[in-house]
């Protein structure tokens, strides 16, 4: 007899979760629906370079420990590529391709004159010390040194990264430039020219369109029931305007496990507990597993973790009625489909998370201008783009009949597109 786990285990049946091939879906409708022709197609549907890098670290026992780096360049029509460095031990050189993609949609989405980039080294900072990530850090930006720069390529932090380590690739980059280059690098110590609020802008951005999306469905966020996947950058801050704008966050998750509670968290509580990498379930012993908590009652679901949290298995069985993804590419092409189909509003990571990148450019203006700005002002900007951003996301799903995932994809694809054909390349 066939069972039903058989026949699921076959080829066919496995839920496609390469988050390559599913952004190239979404790029070649939306480029159809807005009339481009295959050329250009081909052109956006990977990266125009992609460096793939071995660096050596003499580890803290004093054997040499060889890691392997990517950055990928998606495409310079617009101007310099930006976009995040990833330290994880589950990069690969396909999703460091599709995360360079999802920056070049974000900064169309929110006008900014960039392309996209993004970086990734293999390796699991939890288990690093303080000297090994160091060095880490400064063999990559050595070995990525002639392609990246503050008018070629500008990263940022992303997963297990933060603004020492853009301090340290910073100060190595200023090295070999023998020049003192700030504007090389953003999501830095405020002290090394630093943007007020870029810290916290991923999650401020994320904010702010959940709440223009929840004023879409009539929910106030205000005792609003809300599950975060994610406790680093973007949840820990995410949790924290939300718990204090009024909202019951009843569920968190970190890379150990899941904390629900129908009454509500202590979000103070646990921020003050977690560590550095946004790790705070392991001090509970009542947890539930990331899986487990997708499928609790809440009114909004925000993952801010990593890829392929929602997928056709669980999409099924989401209790809410929108979700905002903070993370990049947290849901699957399936589970898309079937969230539309059940009318969830999803608020798609090119929109959602775009606050994170537009704040590096206030950084990277700031730095360039040598001039800086307050953080009431880098707010207010911040707040202006990312509404109107959504806005005309939300308008154009509207107009067009298309999920706002595809909806978003068409704004963003659209200034890269134009500045190719304009250069002469499609
Ligand atoms: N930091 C930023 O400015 C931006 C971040 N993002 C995206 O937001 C997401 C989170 O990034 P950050 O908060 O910066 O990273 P982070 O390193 O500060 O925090 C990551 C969080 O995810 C958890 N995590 C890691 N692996 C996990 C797994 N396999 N299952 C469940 N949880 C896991 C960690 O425990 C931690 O709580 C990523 O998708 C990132 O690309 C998007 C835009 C900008
Ligand atoms: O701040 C930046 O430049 C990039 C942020 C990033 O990596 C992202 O939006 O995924």
């Amino acid at each position: 007899m066939v069972t039903d786990k058989a026949v699921d285990s076959t080829e066919e049946n496995h839920e496609n979760l390469d988050v390559l091939d599913s952004t190239r879906t979404v790029i070649k409708t939306a480029l159809e629906k807005l009339g481009y022709s295959d050329e250009v197609y081909e052109l956006l549907k990977d990266p125009l370079r992609m460096m793939s890098v071995r660096i050596p670290v003499r580890m803290d026992d004093g054997k040499v420990k060889v890691f392997t780096g990517y950055r990928a360049q998606h495409n310079d029509a617009v101007g310099p590529t930006k976009g995040g460095i990833r330290f994880h031990p589950d990069v690969t050189a396909k999703e460091v391709k599709a995360l360079s993609i999802w920056m070049s949609l974000k900064a169309g989405i929110v006008d900014l004159p960039y392309g996209g980039a993004k970086g990734g080294i293999i390796c699991d900072p939890r288990q690093m010390s303080f000297r090994e990530l160091e060095q880490l850090s400064r063999g990559y930006v050595r070995a990525v040194s002639q392609i990246v720069g503050p008018t070629k390529d500008i990263p940022a932090p992303d997963v297990f990264t933060n603004s020492q380590i853009m301090a340290w690739m910073m100060d190595e980059y200023s090295k070999i430039d023998e020049y003192n280059s700030p504007g090389f690098i953003t999501g830095k110590p405020i002290v090394l020219g630093g943007s007020h609020g870029r810290e916290s802008a991923t999650a401020k951005g994320v904010t702010i369109v959940l709440n223009e999306a929840a004023k879409k469905r009539g929910i106030d966020i205000k005792g609003a029931r809300i599950i975060i996947q994610g406790f680093g950058n973007a949840g820990s801050y995410l949790s924290k305007f939300l718990y204090d704008q009024g909202a019951k966050i009843v569920g968190i998750a970190d890379a150990h496990g899941a904390l629900y509670d129908a009454d509500g968290l202590d979000i103070d509580y646990l921020l003050d507990r977690r560590d550095s990498f946004g790790t705070v379930t392991n001090l509970f012993d009542n947890t539930i597993s990331n899986k487990e908590l997708f499928e609790q009652e809440c009114d909004i679901i925000i993952p801010a973790a990593v890829e392929n949290q929602i997928t056709r298995d669980n999409a099924h069985k989401i209790k809410a009625s929108i979700i905002v993804e903070a993370a990049n590419g947290p849901t699957t092409a399936e589970a898309t489909q079937i969230l539309t189909e059940r009318g969830i509003l999803l608020v798609p990571d090119v929109l959602a998370s775009a606050g994170g990148v537009t704040v590096s450019y206030f950084e990277w203006v700031q730095n360039n201008q040598g001039y800086y700005w307050s953080e009431e002002e880098i707010d207010q900007k911040l707040h202006e783009i990312m509404i109107n951003a959504f806005e005309t996301i939300y308008n154009l799903s509207q107009t067009r009949k298309v999920d706002m995932r595809l909806a978003a994809y068409m704004i963003g694809v659209r200034k890269m597109a134009e500045a190719a054909r304009f250069r002469g390349w499609v």
